[in-house]
C-alpha cells in the first residue's frame, strides 16, 4: 500500500525578510513517526486552495496549534489588539478545510488552535483569557524559554465514557500539557464534549455522526507523541483512521477501473 498522506495546516509568519507558510516540526514528526503517514503542508492561500484537488491526494487532515487566535469576528465578537495576534490567511484556509473534511469523511485531528477552529467552523464561540475567569485554572504554559518546560505534562483531563477518546483510553483520566489562553465557549453544531479539565474547561470534542475520525483536543499530543503513551494513542488512532480511509479510496479507485 502507498504511504498515506496527511494535509497539515500552516501559519503565515514573517522572518528573514520572507513571508513563510510553515508548521512546527513536532506536528510533522508525530504524523510521520507515530501516525505513520506523510505530512503535506497546505499553504494558507484561503479560497485559492482547491479542496477537491487536495482531497483527491490526501487521506487525512491535521490542524495544528498556533500562538495566534482565531479572529473573533468569525464568531460574532470584536477583534482587539489585546486579543491578537491574528492570522487571517490561516483562518480563511482552515475553516473551509475543516468543514469540507467533515462533509467528505476525511479523518480530522485538530490540536489546540485547531480545536478552537473546529468549534468556530461549526458555528461555536471561543472564551478568551480564561485564566481571568473565576474558578478557571491558568491553562497557559509555565513561563520559560525551554519548550520542554512549556509543554510539560502537568494537567489532568477526564475522558467521558462512550466517546471516541473513551474507546482509546482506559483509565479515563490522563495527564496532558496545556499551552492556551482561549477555550471553547458555546459548543459548535454537531460537536460533543469528549473530555474536560477538573475546572470544567472543554478539553476534547468530536463530531457526532461523522463518517470518519473527527476529533479536536485542546492539549498537545504531538509534542510528546514519541515518548508518552497517552499522546501516542491519539496519533495512532488518527493514523489508523487515515489508513482505513486510504484503503477505502484505493478500493473505490480499483473498482472504478474494472
Ligand atoms: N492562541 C490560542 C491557541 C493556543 C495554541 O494553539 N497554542 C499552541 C502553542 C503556542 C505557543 O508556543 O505559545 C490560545 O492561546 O488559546
Amino acid at each position: 500500500m502507498r504511504q498515506p498522506l496527511v494535509a497539515v495546516s500552516t501559519d503565515v509568519r514573517q522572518f528573514d525578510n520572507y513571508v513563510w507558510h510553515a508548521a512546527p516540526q513536532q506536528y510533522l514528526e508525530a504524523t510521520l513517526s507515530v501516525a505513520n503517514a506523510l505530512p503535506i503542508m497546505v499553504p494558507s492561500f484561503g479560497a485559492r486552495v482547491d479542496l477537491g484537488s487536495l482531497f483527491a491526494a490526501v487521506d487525512g487532515v491535521l490542524i495544528t496549534g498556533s500562538r495566534s487566535n482565531v479572529n473573533p469576528t468569525l464568531y460574532g465578537a470584536e477583534a482587539t489588539e489585546a486579543n491578537g495576534p491574528y492570522d487571517p490567511d490561516r483562518d480563511s484556509t482552515t475553516l473551509p478545510l475543516i468543514r469540507a473534511a467533515i462533509d467528505q469523511g476525511i479523518p480530522l485531528l485538530a490540536i489546540c488552535r485547531g480545536i478552537q477552529e473546529l468549534n468556530v467552523a461549526l458555528g461555536g464561540t471561543l472564551a478568551t483569557e480564561i485564566q481571568e475567569q473565576e474558578g478557571t485554572w491558568d491553562h497557559r504554559a509555565p513561563p520559560s524559554e525551554d519548550q520542554d518546560v512549556r509543554f510539560s505534562i502537568r494537567q489532568p483531563v477526564i475522558i467521558r465514557e462512550g466517546t471516541c477518546l473513551g474507546d482509546i483510553f482506559c483509565p479515563r483520566e490522563i495527564m496532558v500539557n496545556s499551552v492556551h489562553r482561549q477555550a471553547i465557549g458555546q459548543l459548535g453544531n454537531r460537536l460533543q464534549v469528549e473530555a474536560t479539565a477538573p475546572d470544567g474547561t472543554v478539553e476534547a470534542v468530536s463530531v457526532t455522526g461523522s463518517k470518519a475520525f473527527a476529533v479536536g483536543v485542546q492539549w498537545h499530543p504531538e509534542y510528546w507523541a514519541k515518548s508518552d503513551d497517552a499522546s501516542a494513542r491519539i496519533f495512532k488512532a488518527f493514523g489508523d483512521a487515515v489508513r482505513q480511509h486510504a484503503a477505502q479510496r484505493a478500493g473505490m479507485i480499483s473498482e472504478a477501473a474494472e
